[in-house]
């Protein structure tokens, strides 16, 4: 069976103008993993509520980090596609679950090369229903509606991979280097708890505050939150963190719903008060830069900082084409299809 693979990532509006960021807002906030309430609610919520303000400011967000190429989520991406696609020998193509660059013209570029088999990779080191699972899910109903005869099976999160733990540490390393920060701050896209309880598969380990979440469970396979400070733990364990110079905070809420906590925003600004001078902020949730980096935390994060008292606000890139990274995903794949596993 000729094999190949699908990379998949988020995806981001066409141009930063407002009409392309609504089109794009539309189609992400209606997935029923995203805003996870009824058809109506939600239809209710975004289209009549979020869709008539959010577009603009987004789109404002989105002109401060637009690269002449185009959005940097994507450019990197193909990026990282081109790279691993030289190092392996089973063709890669890459597609986004919203936007443009859907999963279906994926999955057609790699029948169109006699691909019976395919590896479907979503970019997330960490699982989540609004990431992985969204992306998971269309996936086998397109095949189900447009590619009956293709086989697909799927990486899950890989957050607590040793090979991924020594690139991600390595890199945050380098990027450290020289610099006397006092506090080092892991920064996660946040979820709403809500969740966090639905995809606990054994419907009672989660207790949202985070005391479940080093009592070991199944439920952590599927826990979005665990394995976040799962890797906070590991890097800090390979890098000999000392206790206290680092900890973890969740970005990026929307809604008035509880998200996870605590808050970066609220949390610069403690590290801030509280007169660290020197900080360091890490967004291992994404392995591209992206809006929620480039701009919430190295344009509004160090504002925030700056306005604390705060000095000298050192962002870490993503793992984004890193060559540690790119040879990683590419050893991934080339055991995948040489013998059916990522390890
Ligand atoms: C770990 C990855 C991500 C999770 C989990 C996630 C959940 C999530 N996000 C929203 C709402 C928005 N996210 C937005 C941007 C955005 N989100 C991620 C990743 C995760 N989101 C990325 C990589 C990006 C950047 C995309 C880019 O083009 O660079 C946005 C749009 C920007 C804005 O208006 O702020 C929204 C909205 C929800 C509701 C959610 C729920 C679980
Ligand atoms: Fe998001
Ligand atoms: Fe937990």
């Amino acid at each position: 069976m000729k094999k190949g693979i699908l990379l998949v990532n988020l995806g981001s509006p066409d141009s930063p103008e407002p009409k392309d960021v609504k089109k794009y807002l539309g189609e992400f906030l209606m997935d029923e993993r995203v805003i996870d309430i009824p058809l109506v609610a939600r239809a209710a919520l975004v289209k009549g509520i979020i869709l008539k303000t959010r577009p603009k400011a987004s789109a404002a967000a989105y002109k401060k980090i637009w690269w002449d190429e185009g959005s940097p989520l994507i450019v990197i991406s193909e990026r990282v596609q081109k790279k691993v696609q030289h190092l392996v020998d089973v063709p890669v193509e890459l597609a986004m679950r919203y936007g443009s660059m859907t999963i279906k013209k994926g999955l057609q570029a790699l029948v169109d090369q006699g691909v019976e088999e395919v590896l479907l990779f979503p970019l997330y080191p960490q699982f989540a229903m609004a990431t992985t699972e969204t992306i998971t899910v269309l996936a086998e109903e397109l095949r189900e509606k447009y590619f009956p005869n293709l086989k697909i099976e799927s990486v899950p999160a890989f957050y607590n991979k040793p090979d991924y733990i020594e690139v991600l540490s390595e890199s945050i390393k380098q990027h450290l280097e020289g610099k006397n920060y006092e506090h080092l701050l892991f920064s996660y896209h946040g979820v709403p708890e809500r969740h966090i309880r639905k995809s606990d598969v054994t419907k009672s380990h989660c207790k949202i505050d985070g005391s479940c979440c080093k009592t070991p469970s199944k439920a952590h396979e599927f826990c979005y939150r665990h394995q976040c400070l799962e890797v906070t733990r590991l890097v800090a364990e390979k890098l000999q963190l000392e206790e206290d110079s680092y900890s973890t905070s969740f970005q990026s809420r929307l809604g008035f719903d509880p998200w996870l906590l605590p808050y970066t925003d609220r949390t610069i600004e403690r590290l801030g008060k509280s007169g660290i001078k020197n900080m360091a902020i890490v967004t291992p949730a994404f392995v591209s830069d992206c809006l929620e980096t480039l701009e919430e935390i190295a344009m509004e994060g160090q504002e925030i900082f700056h306005e604390m008292g705060g000095q000298d606000f050192t962002t870490i890139p993503c793992l984004n084409d890193d060559k540690a990274w790119v040879e990683l995903l590419a050893k991934w794949i080339n055991n995948w299809a040489t013998a059916k596993t990522i390890s």
